[in-house]
């Protein structure tokens, strides 16, 4: 493609260098160390590194032309100079990938919490009836039925139009990050529907206020099609909020909740032990069974169920489909132990998302219930003490544990995990750094009708060595059991 094709639309201050807007261009990075002969290299100024530093060394790499942020002169090939390099980086790999999102069902779901579960599910049912989809989330990304391994939930831009170019799905899912949002990495990306899942502290060591973290997320809902849809739970206010903000600006919405106000609405008398629930659409009722336990995952599969309805438009066929969906890695996963006490594994890592967990658990009536858990390193450190609150207030036995330590030394975040457990725990709780051996403290004091909970890591592979060589919670209960 050539570079004047390329850069369609994009804002640039100054054009310097040699001015050839005719050169081809064979590819685009944002990386110095990708770039070959023939490329456009996008220089960011990141987190860590800047981008612009590389300059010399993707001139000698052979790059056809630079596009960033910093002045330049004197370059031997073209250097357009824009405001902010990452939302440039949105609008040419739209341009040169020739505007995937534009010709595919393209679905972004947001919210604190529930946004991988939702994706899952809303896959399954598309799928059930026909349609297959490309999945872009935090497991893992999947492309014409392919796996493809991922490091973030929202890839950046440049990923997210090359995977939607070689998609061959008509339906594309996207999870959207608020990092993901704010970074620009959907920037260019058009949907038919967005979704908010709900809204709960999380983030705050990279939004700094819970304001700034709303608005990332709602910036998404900018990027609907003309006439394009949010779906949105209004039992979350602020999701009620966005709710009422879209619909004042003349956009176009579906709701889900308790109330009998919403599109589609049900009734709260639900437990896990339950499978049932009605739920009314359309003044119709019908009952639908579902086999992840909790009001939250209840939340998750009617989000999906309103987004399904607007492309399939048969309820029944929904409802059906509804009842083949198993689960999903590390949410709410059950293994059952010989002693007759029960394991779950699930992801949650917001103090919303364990209370959800500990209250769906308490809908089981166990005997005793064994938490084990962990903080992670650098992230939002002051949800720490309400997720230990929670914890200490709702389990017979609570065990600090290792998490990801991102980077902290494993002396700050044992000290870290002593401090939390003196000034927020109570007596029930203990701590064993080990992982591993933390669950097997768990199985070697339960018994009959107790419930062993780990939390934090989900389907996600340990990143650091334990006493037993396991790779994961579930690999670790294996293990003992
Ligand atoms: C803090 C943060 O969000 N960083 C993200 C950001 O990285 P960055 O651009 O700041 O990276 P950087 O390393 O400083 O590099 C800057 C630039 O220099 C370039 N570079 C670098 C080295 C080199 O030799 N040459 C070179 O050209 C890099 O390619 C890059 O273009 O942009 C990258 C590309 O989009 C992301 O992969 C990266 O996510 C990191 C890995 C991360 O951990 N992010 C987390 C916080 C995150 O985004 N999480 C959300 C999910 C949150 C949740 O709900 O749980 C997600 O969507 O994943
Ligand atoms: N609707 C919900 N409301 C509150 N908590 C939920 C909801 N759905 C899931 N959770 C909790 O959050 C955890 C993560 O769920 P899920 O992976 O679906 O969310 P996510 O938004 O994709 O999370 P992340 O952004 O961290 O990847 C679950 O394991 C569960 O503990």
């Amino acid at each position: 493609m050539k570079l004047i094709d390329v850069i369609r639309g994009l804002a640039i201050n100054n054009d310097v260098g040699n001015n050839d807007n005719n050169v081809d261009v064979k590819g685009i990075t944002d990386n110095s160390l990708h770039v070959k002969e023939g490329d456009l290299f996008v220089a960011i100024k990141g987190h860590k590194v800047n981008g612009h530093d590389y300059i010399d060394q993707v001139i000698e790499a052979g790059a056809a032309a630079i596009v960033g942020e910093e002045e330049h002169t004197e370059l031997p090939i073209p250097y357009l100079q824009v405001n902010n390099s990452r939302k440039a980086l949105g609008t040419l790999a739209k341009n040169y990938y020739m505007d995937p999102s534009a010709f595919k069902v393209m679905i972004g779901i947001t919210g604190t919490n529930g946004k991988t579960t939702t994706s899952y599910i809303l896959k399954h049912i598309l799928e059930e009836n026909g349609l297959s989809c490309t999945l872009i989330g935090t497991i893992n990304n999947i492309v014409n039925g392919e796996v493809v391994s991922t490091t973030n939930t929202t890839p950046s831009s440049l990923v997210i139009n090359e995977l939607i170019f070689r998609s061959n799905d008509p339906v594309v899912i996207m999870e959207v990050s608020s990092h993901g949002i704010d970074q620009y990495r959907v920037e260019g990306i058009s949907f038919d529907y967005c979704l908010f899942t709900n809204f709960t502290r999380d983030h705050l060591d990279y939004h700094l206020t819970i304001e700034n973290y709303f608005q990332a997320k709602r910036k998404l809902f900018d990027q609907l099609k003309p006439n394009g849809l949010a779906v949105i739970n209004t039992d979350d206010e602020w999701a009620k909020k966005l709710n009422q903000d879209l619909i004042s600006k003349g956009k176009r919405t579906f709701t889900v909740g308790q109330s009998k106000n919403n599109d589609i609405s049900f009734n709260n008398a639900i437990s896990s032990n339950k499978k049932s629930i009605n739920i009314t659409e359309k003044e119709e009722s019908y009952t639908v069974d579902f086999a992840m336990p909790g009001l939250h995952n209840f939340y998750n599969m009617l989000s999906a169920c309103a987004t399904s309805l607007q492309i399939i438009n048969s309820t029944e066929a929904i409802i059906d489909s509804i009842k083949t969906f198993s689960g999903v890695k590390g949410r709410f996963e059950i293994i059952r132990n010989d002693n007759g006490s029960t394991f779950v594994v699930d992801y949650a890592h917001t103090s919303d998302g364990l209370l959800n967990i500990l209250n769906t658990v308490n809908e089981f009536n166990p005997k005793g219930i064994i938490h084990i858990f962990g903080m992670r390193g650098n992230r939002d450190v002051a949800k720490n003490k309400d997720m230990l609150k929670i914890s200490a207030s709702m389990s017979t036995l609570y065990i600090l544990t290792m998490d990801d330590l991102n980077l902290v030394s494993y002396q700050s975040m044992l000290r870290e995990l002593e401090v939390l457990n003196e000034q927020f725990g109570n007596q029930k709780g203990i701590i064993i750094p080990d992982r591993t051996l933390a669950i097997k403290y768990a199985i070697e004091n339960s018994a009959k009708d107790d419930w062993i909970i780990i939390t934090g890591k989900g389907h996600e592979k340990y990143q650091q060595s334990y006493f037993v060589p396991t790779q994961s919670d579930m690999e670790t209960i294996e293990h003992f059991i």
